[in-house]
């Protein structure tokens, strides 16, 4: 019996997660666009990038592993991919997903024609429906779970395309915000629960989509709405747009992750300043465990914002106590274990004559491995602090997320195995304190969380999954079958 899951890393950690996509219709130089709304998505995914264009007659894909700007920062690479419409990704994942055969766009020649798709997000049955698929006699490409939804919409016996999609996703369970291309036009949409952000802008004539406002900005798109919960957008060459809501209008799960650590703080989500959000979440944990100290240092950079509002509401002063090399990308976002801790440590230094015999606060957005916390305490203490204090401006990472993050499995989770006591204990803080559940809902516009109907998906604190989790009730079913252990989930 072949026990490797197809979608799972080397080590059984976790799947490959958390995309950046971008998307440009009616633009002359659309790829051009594209690489440039790429790189200022490229903090969602460092791994690998691709971009697929249509000239109105072929399609040409460029995809490569690494940074936008190794790939695309050349006339040459952007000459490879004429025409008027073209999408692309980032991709963030982990050991063994690497290959170039996972690197998005995902195209394929359909009975219908030319089909790619950029996926961000992460599909929670896509093991069962490629089983069955492969039994029905599909020859996979990829190992990638959105390969899934090319073969769903090349079987569907639907006529028109948009049906085929809609056809397809129905079958779906998990995350995805999709951007599409076929030779009749562009099509973008968001699961139901619109999980994963998408939006929409317009650049002269051209229909942008992107992950993120930020890639809007940075092409000169004016930023028209987000894509709703359960909506497709398709749009034709000559500008047309048409809105579509095959699901209904569930209520909506956004992820509330996006708001801690994944969007940039520049970016507008879910009708709110992420920058604002996060500060405001500062502001909340000092009221909920303010402490006496000198100085508030946050650990770059995304506890800049919430170390903002935590000085502002304490009245402590904000410093620069640790500074980043701005050499190393996002750590939480690489492949294993050891080069994670090898980046921390590049990343880092202490600021030692500031610190030296003060009693700070660190703030941080988030604790996951605590990889960062640990070594980060650390460093302040080798640099001389008098007393160092914890705050964390999320609740307790205890769950693994299957939407798209790549938080890993609940046993490799710091909080997913000690209380906040023993947390502290670890990473050898002084005190540790995390934002309350409600606090964070309260930082995001909300009066808190509603228990009976969760404005969003906060699954990796609450433990409460918004969808069915097929793949892993299947896993949990087969370990429980065998007489050992098959790569642990939980
Ligand atoms: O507990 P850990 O496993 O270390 O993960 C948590 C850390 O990872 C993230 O930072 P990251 O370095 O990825 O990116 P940033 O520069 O945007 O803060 C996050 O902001 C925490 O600092
Ligand atoms: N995780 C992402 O958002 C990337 C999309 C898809 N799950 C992949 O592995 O390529
Ligand atoms: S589990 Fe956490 S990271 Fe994953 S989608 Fe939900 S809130 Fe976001
Ligand atoms: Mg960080």
């Amino acid at each position: 019996m072949n026990l490797t899951h197809p979608f799972m890393d080397a080590d059984g950690d976790k799947l490959r997660e958390e995309c950046g996509v971008f998307g440009v219709i009616g633009a002359p130089e659309a790829a051009a666009a594209c690489a440039l709304g790429l790189h200022a998505l490229q903090h969602r995914g460092q791994e690998a990038v691709g971009i697929t264009s249509f000239d109105g007659a072929e399609f040409y894909t460029r995809r490569g592993l690494g940074h936008v700007a190794e790939n695309f920062s050349t006339g040459e690479s952007i000459a490879e991919l004429p025409g008027s419409m073209a999408a692309g990704h980032v991709r963030y994942s982990t050991t063994g997903g690497a290959g170039l055969r996972n690197v998005q766009p995902l195209f394929a020649d359909l009975a219908s024609g030319g089909f790619a798709v950029a996926h961000n997000g992460n599909i929670s049955n896509a093991r069962h429906l490629r089983q069955e698929l492969v039994q029905k006699g599909a020859i996979f490409q990829s190992t990638s779970d959105t390969e899934v939804i090319i073969h769903l919409v090349a079987t569907s016996r639907y006529p028109t395309m948009l049906d085929k999609l809609v056809d397809a996703l129905r079958l779906v369970e998990g995350a995805y915000a999709l951007i599409v291309m076929t030779p009749r036009g562009m099509a973008a949409c968001r699961d139901p629960l619109g999980i994963r952000p998408l939006v929409m802008g317009r650049l002269g004539d051209a229909t942008v989509f992107a992950s993120e406002t930020v890639a809007l900005d940075v092409v000169g798109a004016e930023f028209e709405r987000q894509i709703e919960p359960g909506e497709f957008v398709e749009v034709d060459f000559d500008g047309t747009r048409r809105s579509h809501r095959p699901f209904g209008k569930p209520d909506a799960r956004p992820c509330i992750f996006e708001h801690v650590y994944f969007s940039r703080p520049d970016s507008i989500l879910d009708d709110r300043s992420v920058y604002e959000s996060r500060k405001a979440i500062g502001i909340e944990l000092a009221r909920e465990s303010r402490v006496e100290a000198d100085i508030v240092v946050p650990v770059p950079d995304s506890g800049v914002p919430a170390a903002i509002g935590y000085s502002q509401e304490s009245g402590i002063p904000f410093e620069l106590g640790i500074i980043r090399s701005h050499y190393v990308g996002r750590t939480f976002i690489q492949p294993s274990d050891s080069v994670r801790h090898a980046s921390v440590k590049r990343k880092h230094n202490a600021n030692r004559k500031l610190v030296e015999g003060k009693s700070i606060v660190l703030i941080d957005d988030s604790i996951v491995r605590g990889t960062t916390s640990l070594k980060i305490v650390q460093m302040m203490r080798d640099a001389g602090a008098k007393e160092v204090h914890f705050r964390v401006a999320s609740p307790p990472t205890g769950h693994g997320c299957y939407y798209g993050v790549d938080t890993p499995e609940r046993s490799k989770l710091l909080a997913g195995r000690m209380d906040v006591a023993a947390m502290c204990e670890f990473i050898q803080a002084d005190s540790l304190a995390f934002v309350s559940i409600d606090g964070l809902y309260r930082a995001v516009g909300l009066k808190g969380r509603n228990d009976a109907c969760p404005q969003y998906c906060d699954a990796c604190f609450t433990g409460d999954y918004p969808t069915a989790l097929t793949d892993l009730t299947d896993r949990r079913r087969l370990d429980n079958q065998l007489p050992f252990p098959v790569n642990k989930v939980a």
